[in-house]
């Protein structure tokens, strides 16, 4: 199984990409596209996302995704681990009453919203992402879910970019990742 793990680690690896200067000079852009268009890759990600939360959060009653990458992978591990999937979105995308936090991102400013009644108090959620950089949006997703008295179990994305230190912003809460650089 060990052996197995690695191998998919590889592969997500190999199917990323990296474009210098994009959306700003400076920014390093980690392109996610390659494992979406493979199949194996694509599930080779769900698979070692799903080994992590079976055996450390038995318990999830939620996935929720932010918009736009996290809506890649979220719904897939839901539906492998039989249990909803709840959109986090950018400002003015969603019906009927929302609440909704602003932060800043590496390369901008940004709103995330959700609906008043897509979390229920008490549940408990995991946040799931492409990619952490300054952990700006996994942290107003964490501030969405303490609007709505759900309990955050932790944080998934397939990339951390360490020397960002999303990490140290996101604490107490967990980051799990695939692929670090
Ligand atoms: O840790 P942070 O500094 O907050 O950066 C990470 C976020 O930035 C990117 O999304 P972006 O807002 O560019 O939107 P997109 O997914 O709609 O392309 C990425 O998909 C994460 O959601
Ligand atoms: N360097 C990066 N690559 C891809 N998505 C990002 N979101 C924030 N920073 C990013």
């Amino acid at each position: 199984m060990a052996a197995g793990r690695e191998s998919k680690l590889q592969l997500v690896h190999r199917h990323i990409r990296a474009f210098p200067d994009f959306p700003k000079k400076g920014i390093l852009f980690r392109d996610i596209c390659p494992i979406l268009k493979d199949p194996a890759a694509l599930t080779a990600v769900i698979d070692l996302f799903e080994e992590h939360v079976r055996k450390n959060h038995q318990h999830v009653e939620l996935i929720i995704g932010l918009d736009a990458r996290g809506f890649l992978f979220g719904p897939l591990l839901a539906q492998r681990l039989g249990v909803g999937f709840v959109l986090i979105r950018k400002k003015g995308k969603l019906p009927g009453s929302t609440v909704s936090v602003a932060y800043d991102l590496e390369y901008g400013k940004a709103e995330a919203e959700i609906q008043e009644d897509a979390v229920a108090p008490g549940q408990k959620v995991l946040l799931i992402d492409d990619l952490l950089a300054t952990g700006g949006t996994l942290y107003a997703a964490c501030e969405l879910m303490k609007k709505q008295q759900a309990e955050v179990l932790g944080c998934m994305v397939v990339i951390e970019l360490k020397e960002l230190k999303g990490i140290d912003k996101l604490k107490p809460h967990s980051v799990f990742s695939l692929v670090q650089y």
